[in-house]
C-alpha cells in the first residue's frame, strides 16, 4: 500500500549575515546551510494498518507526510502510495487520500459545517448516494448532527476537530494522514475521537498515519510505531516490543515510618549487589530493578524483613519515558 525507500529530504536555507549590509550581502550570497530534514528512511505500511509515526519536534515527521501526500518532493529516495507517486500525481492522488492537521483547518472559517461537506462533495465528485451514504455514517461516528449547522468559526475545537476528520473522510479515502489529532483537545473528547479513528479503521479498512506527541493515541490506536529522530529512523516495530526490549525497567518507591540511614542497610548492598539502583531520602526509599532479573516480590520481601514501611508504589516505565530514553540515545 505505500512503500518508502532509502527517503531524503534537504532543505537549502540560504546564509543570513546580521545587519543591514549584512541582509544585502545575504541577498547576493550563494551561500548556504542544508538541513537534512529526512535521512535515508525506509519503510513499507499495508492496507488497513494504523501506524505511530514519532519524534521529538524537529524530527523530520511533517516533511515525511509532506512527501507522501505529494506536497513535498524528495532530494532522494522513493515514495509510492497504492502504486502511485504521489509528488508526481497529486490531483490523482488528492483522491484516494485524506490529511487531517491538527493545529490547522480546511473547513470553511464563516460557512456552516454543512456547506464545506458539500462544497467537498463537489471537489472531490462523490456520486449523491455515496454522499449520503457516507454522511449517515460520518455524523453517526463523530456525533456531528448538534452543530452540523453552525459557522465553522461558532465551533469549540473538540467540534472542530471533529468537523474536519469529517471533511478528510468526505471521498472516503483508502489512506488518511493525521497530524496531531487530538492535540489541544480535553479527555473525553480526545477519548471520542480516537474511538471514531478506530472505527473509521474497522469499517473500510483504511490505512492510517499517525503524527502525535500523545503516546496514549498510539496505545489506544497503533500496534506499530516508527521513531525518528534527528531525521533518521530509529526504531521500527510493534509497541508490546519495544516495551518488552526497553521497558525492562522497573522502579518501586516506598515509604518508611522511620528515617532511613542507607549506610546502615545490609539490605541496601545486597540489593545494589542484585543490580537495583537503592537511593534514599528521609523516609522515602526509591529502587530500580531490571524485571527480567527479579521480581517485585522479592524485593519487597527483603525491604518488608528489614524496614517498617507504611506505604509502597511499584512504577512500571510508560511507553512516554521509553520514547524519551531512545531520544537520548539512553538504550
Ligand atoms: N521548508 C523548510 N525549509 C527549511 N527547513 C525546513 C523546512 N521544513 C522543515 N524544515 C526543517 O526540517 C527539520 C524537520 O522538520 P519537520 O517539520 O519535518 O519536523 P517534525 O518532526 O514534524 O516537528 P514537529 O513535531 O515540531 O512538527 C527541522 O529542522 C525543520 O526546521
Amino acid at each position: 500500500m505505500i512503500t518508502v525507500e532509502n527517503l531524503t529530504k534537504e532543505f537549502k536555507i540560504n546564509k543570513k549575515y546580521p545587519g543591514f549590509k549584512g541582509a544585502i550581502k545575504s541577498f547576493f550570497s550563494r551561500e548556504y546551510t542544508v538541513t537534512k530534514a529526512v535521512d535515508d528512511i525506509s519503510f513499507t505500511i499495508n492496507k488497513g494498518e494504523i501506524v505511530g509515526y514519532i519524534g521529538a519536534n524537529g524530527a523530520g515527521k511533517s516533511t515525511t507526510i509532506k512527501m507522501m501526500t505529494g506536497i513535498l518532493t524528495p532530494t532522494a529516495g522513493t515514495v509510492t502510495v497504492n502504486g502511485r507517486v504521489p509528488y508526481e500525481n497529486r490531483q490523482i492522488n488528492a483522491r484516494d487520500i485524506g490529511v487531517v492537521f491538527g493545529q490547522k483547518t480546511q473547513l470553511w472559517w464563516d460557512l456552516p459545517l454543512s456547506e464545506t461537506f458539500t462544497l467537498l462533495k463537489d471537489i472531490y465528485e462523490v456520486p449523491d448516494e455515496e454522499y449520503k451514504k457516507q454522511m449517515t455514517f460520518l455524523s453517526e461516528v463523530l456525533e456531528l448532527n448538534d452543530f452540523m449547522l453552525q459557522p465553522v468559526r461558532t465551533l469549540s475545537l473538540g467540534q472542530r476537530m471533529r468537523g474536519d476528520l469529517a471533511a478528510a473522510l468526505i471521498h472516503n479515502p483508502k489512506v488518511i494522514y493525521l497530524d496531531e489529532p487530538t492535540i489541544g483537545l480535553d479527555v473525553v473528547v480526545k477519548e471520542n475521537v480516537r474511538k471514531a479513528i478506530k472505527k473509521i479503521n474497522e469499517v473500510y479498512g483504511t490505512t492510517i498515519i499517525l503524527t502525535t506527541h500523545d503516546l496514549m493515541d498510539i496505545e489506544e490506536l497503533s500496534s506499530r510505531i516508527i521513531i525518528i529522530d534527528r531525521g533518521r529512523m530509529l526504531y521500527d516495530g510493534n509497541l508490546e516490543h519495544i516495551k518488552e526490549t526497553f521497558g525492562s525497567q522497573a522502579e518501586i518507591e516506598l515509604i518508611t515510618k522511620e528515617v532511613i540511614q542507607l549506610e546502615k542497610l545490609s539490605m541496601a548492598s545486597q540489593l545494589e549487589r542484585k543490580g537495583c539502583a537503592v537511593t534514599a531520602e528521609e523516609n522515602r526509599l526509591n529502587i530500580k530493578y531490571n524485571k527480567n532479573q527479579l521480581s517485585s516480590t522479592e524485593i519487597l520481601k527483603d525491604v518488608m524483613g528489614t524496614l517498617d514501611v507504611t506505604d509502597f508504589k511499584i512504577k512500571e516505565v510508560s511507553i512516554e519515558d521509553i520514547v524519551k530514553r531512545i531520544y537520548r540515545n539512553e538504550v
